[in-house]
């Protein structure tokens, strides 16, 4: 047993969650939730703050960083990797830091991990981030020579459900083939061939279905339009496609929660939206299952939103004749993060080093 704690770090977009665990076990856990002030600030304004929020919480639980063996964190938009554990090292600051490759609340966590790191002389490391990519060639073309589909996704939670499915039945990930739905302020569909994701919605970036917050796929045509009559900038664009899109856009709530209250107060329009985006969503999962040629073992859902039996039954009649459903409402992230950190701390063959793109051995 490791005599010393491993330090978890997962940063949303609105909230800070951070734990520690003893080798697998979690010790303590809590999410702390911030106000829309700070929030809505840059990830560079919001980071002392944040830090603090951390330091508070190792104070209240009577921990000092020596008690600490590892940093684990939630990794933020990098250049495409490989699944795995990787150090945080400069290469990777650098890329988090400077928002090279977008802004994620998850960079916020790398780079809050590597502070930590630098102060206290801790090792600090990240796993599976959203920018895993094991999408298979076919899957990276779009119909455009130099556009290509790039991998970003609920790569960590959807693994880690996956793994937890296959644990359960008695089997490995990397003996089955599965659809996984992330369904979270984001929503991504992966289809898992034998333990990689071969494709993948990239949830961040106006592709799949709409889901809490982001468009999803938007007809090229009517995007085009649409910048154009509203002369509206690169940035702007972004904006609405990842943060203010999707349930936010038609009804000025991501809260799914709030959405199905409103529903059963008879209306009728939040009804018809919530009724699109699960159309969405089966359309996605079906296409995963062709991707799959139909060899699919088991749905697995997880996310916030699937703890909602309203959306789910939306959706079921789509995709019921594919495989059996199982559903993990939240999400596994913490554990997870907790999982690869233990893993390399055992075999350091494991631990992945990051380099940034066009950089040499
Ligand atoms: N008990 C619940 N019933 C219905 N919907 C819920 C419930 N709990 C959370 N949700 C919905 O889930 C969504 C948020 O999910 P989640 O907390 O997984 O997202 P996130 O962590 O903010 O973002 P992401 O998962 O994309 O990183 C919101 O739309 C919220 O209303
Ligand atoms: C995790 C990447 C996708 C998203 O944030 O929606």
């Amino acid at each position: 047993m490791m005599k010393k704690f491993i330090l978890v770090l997962n940063l949303g977009s609105t909230t800070t969650k951070v734990a520690l665990f003893r080798d697998l076990n979690c010790h303590i856990v809590k999410t702390y939730s911030h106000d829309k002030e700070l929030i809505s600030q840059d990830i560079s304004a919001q980071k002392a703050a944040r830090y603090d929020t951390v330091m508070m919480f190792l104070s209240e639980a009577g921990i000092t960083p020596e008690d600490i063996s590892i940093v684990a964190s939630r990794g933020g938009l990098l250049h495409p990797v490989e699944g795995g554990t990787y150090l945080i090292n400069d290469d990777m600051l650098l890329d988090l830091t400077s928002g090279k490759y977008g802004d994620h609340a998850s960079n916020l966590s790398g780079i809050l991990a590597a502070e930590f790191s630098k102060n206290h002389g801790i090792e600090a490391v990240i796993t599976d981030p959203v920018v895993v990519d094991e999408l298979c060639n076919e899957a990276k073309y779009t119909g455009l020579k130099n556009v290509k589909r790039t991998s970003i996704f609920h790569a960590l939670n959807q693994k880690a459900a996956a793994r937890k499915y296959a644990d359960s039945v008695g089997q490995t990930y990397e003996n089955l083939n599965l659809i996984v739905i992330h369904m979270g302020g984001g929503i991504t569909v992966g289809a898992h061939h034998l333990g990689k994701v071969i494709d993948v919605n990239n949830g961040l970036n106006g592709d799949g279905p709409m889901s809490p917050t982001r468009a999803g796929s938007l007809p090229a045509d009517g995007l085009l339009k649409y910048m154009a009559e509203r002369n509206l900038s690169k940035n702007e664009m972004i904006h609405l496609i990842s943060k203010a899109g999707g349930l936010l856009s038609h009804l000025n709530t991501e809260d799914v929660r709030d959405i199905t209250a409103d529903i059963n107060n008879g209306n009728r329009h939040s009804a018809e939206v919530l009724e699109a985006m699960a159309f969405q969503i089966g359309k996605e999962i079906g296409a995963k299952a062709a991707v799959l040629r139909g060899q699919v073992d088991q749905i697995i859902f997880t996310g916030g939103v699937s703890y909602s039996n309203y959306v789910m039954d939306l959706i079921t009649p789509y995709i019921s004749f594919i495989a059996p459903v199982t559903i993990y409402p939240g999400e596994f992230e913490m554990e997870a993060l907790a999982y690869g950190a233990y893993t390399v701390s055992n075999d350091r063959t494991l631990l992945k080093t990051y380099k940034a793109e066009g950089s040499h051995d």
